[in-house]
């Protein structure tokens, strides 16, 4: 039996194929426009490219930003990235995952500490430490120091100073960080700066018995009535002996709520350090995100280096070489080093209520162990 609309049936067919083909290249070139007219526009590459995303779609966004950038003049220009913390928590990680942007470029070196160490400085004084580049380029420096240490008027100045900036503050297990920052101090004491000091404690946990006492007593429980004091006794604690920062710097909440007065959610990402240890892919999409960049790094361009345990930076425009870590901001989270159960029991104990206090701040809870 023979169809009798066969041949209008396939003209119809080719008439919509074609309008849905023409329709699409019309929606790509108006996405490209946009793109062209502002780069940093949130575009979600994914979206525009479809799941199936070769090398070769990508590749022509990188290049068309690339060729962006260089049309633009150059001049001293602050940075729109600023990583605050928390020290130990993976601060160089973030930075490192996020280099290769296209539009993005770190200061040299990485940490200006111009608001710790110059808080009377002007922006102009501030210029004079950053680079030259383009317009719309997103120029990043990240000063662990600023979330913790003083002056108290880091997050007003830094406001006042970068209006626009994004703040990148990564969080991690208060816990973990009293391990990992007892290291850093045992190798600038004893290996990089040996002339400094004795540093005195043999082990992790002669540290923790020698100081957690003084901390607790000085510090205790979050209270929220009296949460400024508190910080301002931590700054104390830390002004008469900087060890003590080892465990004090774990107490967000004191902190954070200095920062909630001058920046909130649209300008202050936190960042989960557990997160971006398991799959770092997907926490530096949601950063790109945040920062309104297009999105061109994507899940799959970081991996897991078999041998460390640490996730690398796969390159793709250089053979999938893998671009990974210093070996200085590899120690512990491995599983190399660990804490006695009795001292994780203890500071787990300390922490406790200023953990509760920061996820009620956040409105999110972290499965800190
Ligand atoms: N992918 C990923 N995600 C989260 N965290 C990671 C990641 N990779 C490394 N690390 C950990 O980063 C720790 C160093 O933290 P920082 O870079 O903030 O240190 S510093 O304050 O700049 O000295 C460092 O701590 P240690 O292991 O104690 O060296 C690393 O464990």
């Amino acid at each position: 039996m023979s169809y009798p609309y066969k041949h209008t049936t396939l003209v119809l067919i080719l008439l919509v194929g074609s309008a849905a083909f023409f329709s699409i290249q019309v929606f790509q070139n108006l996405v490209f426009a946009e793109y062209q007219r502002s780069p940093t526009k949130p575009v979600n590459s994914r979206y525009f490219f479809g799941n199936n995303q070769d090398s070769g779609s990508r590749k022509e966004l990188w290049e068309m930003l690339i060729k962006y950038r260089q049309n633009k003049t150059k001049s001293r220009r602050l940075p729109k990235i600023i990583g605050i913390g928390v020290e130990k928590c993976g601060t160089h990680a973030l930075l490192h995952f996020l280099r290769p942007h296209p539009l993005i470029r770190v200061t040299d070196p990485t940490e200006t500490h111009f608001f710790d160490e110059q808080p009377d400085a002007s922006v102009q004084d501030y210029l004079l430490k950053l680079p030259e580049l383009e317009e719309d380029i997103f120029l990043m420096e990240k000063t662990p120091a600023y979330f913790n240490f003083r002056p108290s008027s880091i997050p007003a100045n830094i406001k006042r100073m970068v209006p626009d900036a994004k703040l990148l503050l990564v969080l991690c297990n208060p816990v973990d960080r009293v391990l990992s920052d007892f290291y850093q101090e045992w190798i600038m004491f004893n290996i990089t700066h040996p002339g400094k000091g004795q540093f005195r404690y043999k082990s992790v946990d002669q540290y923790v018995y020698d100081y957690l006492p003084r901390v607790q007593q000085a510090i205790g429980d979050f209270d929220q009535k009296n949460s400024v004091l508190q910080e301002d006794r931590v700054f104390d604690l830390m002004g008469k002996d900087y060890l003590t920062h080892i465990i004090t710097t774990g107490f967000y909440a004191l902190h954070l709520q200095r920062w909630f007065k001058y920046f909130n959610e649209t300008n202050l990402m936190v960042v989960d350090s557990e997160a971006m240890l398991q799959d770092p892919g997907s926490v530096i999409e949601e950063v790109q995100e945040f920062l309104k960049l297009p999105k061109v790094l994507l899940k799959e361009d970081y991996v897991k280096e078999e041998d460390s345990g640490y996730f690398c930076y796969k390159n793709w425009k250089d053979e999938n070489k893998l671009d990974c870590l210093p070996s200085a901001k590899r120690r512990t989270r491995n599983g190399n080093k660990s804490l006695p159960p009795d001292v994780t029991s203890k500071l787990q104990e300390l922490f406790q209520s200023h953990n509760e206090a920061l996820f009620k701040m956040l409105g999110r809870k972290f499965e800190w162990k």
